[in-house]
């Protein structure tokens, strides 16, 4: 895909990070509602942080497996722009709250470890409004591990495929490569622009974007 590669940060807990962020120039920042990462926040946390976000900075509530009590009191309280689901909701648990959402799959888990196999995935969330790809971890996510991108050649030629957003195991040394090979429509980090797990680093979120930037403007050249 030709244009801009849009960047969405993810695992947000302070707000001089949300600042950096937004000063770099990001295109949405992520928050985590899961109480088993490292990075999870409360909703009054959250609610907090918020404020640090501007218009047309989109914030993005991450869930896994969720109970949908919650993710409807996540919505009340904090309005988020988009959900992002990383556990093993379905595509009607995805769609069950009427909000655009991004979708993840967790490439080279088990019947997610071919073309075929991914891409035949995808196809069920078709409603979501971009697919996201990570590495296959216990924890869901947020792992810093990178994943084999060839197994996603038949998504990157799918014409129904949606909008791509590359994850899983970025840093600013190699998100330019993992654009050259993909052209994805968006990236997204977490671990890679930290200094520990919800500790960003306002060197390495410079770093990533310019990286983007950078490898951005080659493709468009
Ligand atoms: O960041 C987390 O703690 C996390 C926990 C559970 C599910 C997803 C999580 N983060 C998402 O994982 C990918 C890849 O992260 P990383 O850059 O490899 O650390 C990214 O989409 C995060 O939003």
């Amino acid at each position: 895909m030709s244009g801009r590669t849009r960047i969405k940060l993810c695992g947000f807990t302070r707000a001089e990070d949300i600042q950096a962020a937004v000063a770099a120039g990001v295109d949405a920042l992520g928050m985590i509602f899961f109480s088993k990462s490292q990075r999870a926040v409360t909703i009054a946390q959250a609610q907090a942080l918020r404020q640090q976000i501007p218009a047309f900075v989109d914030l993005v509530a991450l869930f896994v497996n969720p109970d949908p009590a919650y993710v409807q009191e996540v919505i009340e309280a904090v309005s988020p722009d988009l959900l992002q689901f990383h556990g093993n909701e379905s595509p009607q648990d995805c769609e069950r709250y009427g909000k655009r959402y991004i979708r993840a799959f967790r490439v080279g888990s088990p019947g997610l470890d071919t073309r075929e196999d991914v891409l035949a995935e995808c196809r069920e969330y078709a409603s979501a409004s971009a697919w996201l790809f990570d590495s296959h971890s216990a924890a869901y996510g947020g792992s810093g591990h990178g994943f084999d991108h060839s197994l996603l050649a038949s998504v990157v030629t799918a014409s129904d495929a949606r909008p791509m957003i590359l994850a899983g195991g970025l840093t600013p040394e190699n998100v330019g490569d993992g654009i050259r090979r993909l052209r994805p429509y968006a990236v997204d980090v977490s671990t890679g622009i930290e200094v520990s797990p919800g500790v960003k680093s306002p060197e390495k979120i410079d770093a990533f974007v310019r990286a983007v930037q950078i490898e951005t403007q080659k493709l468009n050249d």
